[in-house]
């Protein structure tokens, strides 16, 4: 197959324009963006970054102003009304606050996309079941939403969000307003849902612990546009973009660590032989013992002040941050080492004591 035709959504030159007034917004500029049937696509930006707009574009709640939607090989801007409304089925949508109705029960709101349609009563009332089990609700179904906690509100919206058989499912902020261990189940689910039912997820979220845990590929947006893109794996390892690296740093608490160090030492009192340092490990270097090597074989003293590993979409990633103390001429040779054992190095000290971002 080749790659077009595995691409679920492409999204060719979109921009999109927003007019109040007298103001001229560009809420989304030039995007191109392809996403492959089952993928888990994660959109991360800051809040106005464009995410939301350009996700509605999938399903043409939001017309572009300019460029050309393509969802399963068809470009829907050309269908008719009636093709359109069948195409969208195929996208569902769950967002931050559920969107739940509060006069209806939870079957009544799995039920409520299916309102309408061919499919008897029994069959709708069946399909509804079927998916309160899914989601590990069954017994909640005569409730209303009013007396479900926010993770369980989250899991009728999935479940009213798969009751048209969607092909797509986006998440728009999804666990934004839960607590870390709902969110962890929420994204369990929808790890589960993309496996089992082969949903293409596109999840739009401002926190890359989010994307870590649950996307394969990940689009990096700014004011309006992809700034950077790839593999998650490849991404949090190899940031090209300074606002990208600023996620990471985050996500893995290696800026809160950096922050933390740098308020509690010194740097202008280090000596000269003695640098501030961040080590980045990937893949086999977590495993091998490549810092005790490099601390005997050049005879220098490595005291560790953070160290932190991780796993990310399958790959084993450590961070560490030390007071690197040693003999300088042997230094630059001890740091070319460690880059050749695939260890990514960066000094602190300079961009610290110039008082500016470290990079
Ligand atoms: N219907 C609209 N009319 C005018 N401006 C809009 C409209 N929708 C969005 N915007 C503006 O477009 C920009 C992008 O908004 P958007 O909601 O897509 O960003 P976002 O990255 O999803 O952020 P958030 O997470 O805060 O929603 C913002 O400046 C927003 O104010």
């Amino acid at each position: 197959m080749s790659e077009a035709a595995k691409n679920v959504i492409e999204l060719n030159n979109i921009s999109v324009t927003f007019h109040n007034n007298d103001q001229t917004l560009d809420a989304v500029k030039n995007v191109n963006l392809q996403i492959q049937k089952g993928d888990i696509y994660g959109i991360i930006g800051y809040s106005g970054a464009g995410k939301s707009t350009l996700v509605r574009v999938i399903n043409l709640l939001q017309q572009p102003t300019a460029g050309t939607v393509t969802v399963n090989n068809q470009e829907i801007q050309q269908l008719k009304p009636v093709e359109l409304r069948q195409a969208r089925k195929k996208v569902s949508m769950i967002f931050q606050h559920f969107n739940l109705m509060k006069s209806r029960t939870v079957q009544g709101n799995v039920e409520y996309p299916l309102l309408g349609t061919k499919i008897s009563k029994g069959e709708r009332q069946a399909k509804a079941q079927k998916l309160l089990k899914l989601v590990g609700l069954s017994e909640y179904a005569d409730t209303y939403p009013s007396q479900l906690s926010g993770g369980q509100k989250q899991r009728v919206a999935i479940a009213r969000a798969l009751a048209s058989d969607p092909e797509i499912l986006i998440s728009d902020e999804a666990t934004s307003a839960l607590d870390p261990k709902t969110t962890k189940s929420i994204l369990e689910l929808l790890k589960q849902l993309n496996r089992d039912l082969h949903l293409t997820i596109v999840l739009i979220t401002h926190e890359m612990q989010v994307i870590k845990s649950i996307c394969h590929n990940v689009a990096v947006m700014d004011a309006g546009e992809i700034i950077e893109r790839g593999p998650v794996a490849k991404v949090f390892t190899d940031p090209q973009q300074k606002l990208t690296n600023d996620f990471v740093e985050t996500s893995t608490n290696v800026k809160e660590a950096i922050e933390r160090i740098t308020s509690t030492i010194e740097i202008s009192d280090f000596k000269d032989n003695q640098e501030l340092m961040y080590f980045n490990f990937i893949g086999n270097s977590t495993k091998q013992s490549v810092i005790s090597e490099f601390s005997q074989k050049y005879g220098v003293d490595v005291n560790i002040l953070f160290a932190n590993i991780d796993q990310i979409d399958g790959e084993n990633v450590g961070y560490m941050i030390a007071i690197i103390t040693g003999d300088l001429n042997v230094f630059n040779g001890a740091i070319q080492k460690l880059r050749s054992d695939g260890v990514k190095t960066r000094i602190l000290t300079d961009a610290l004591l110039e008082g500016g971002e470290d990079q």
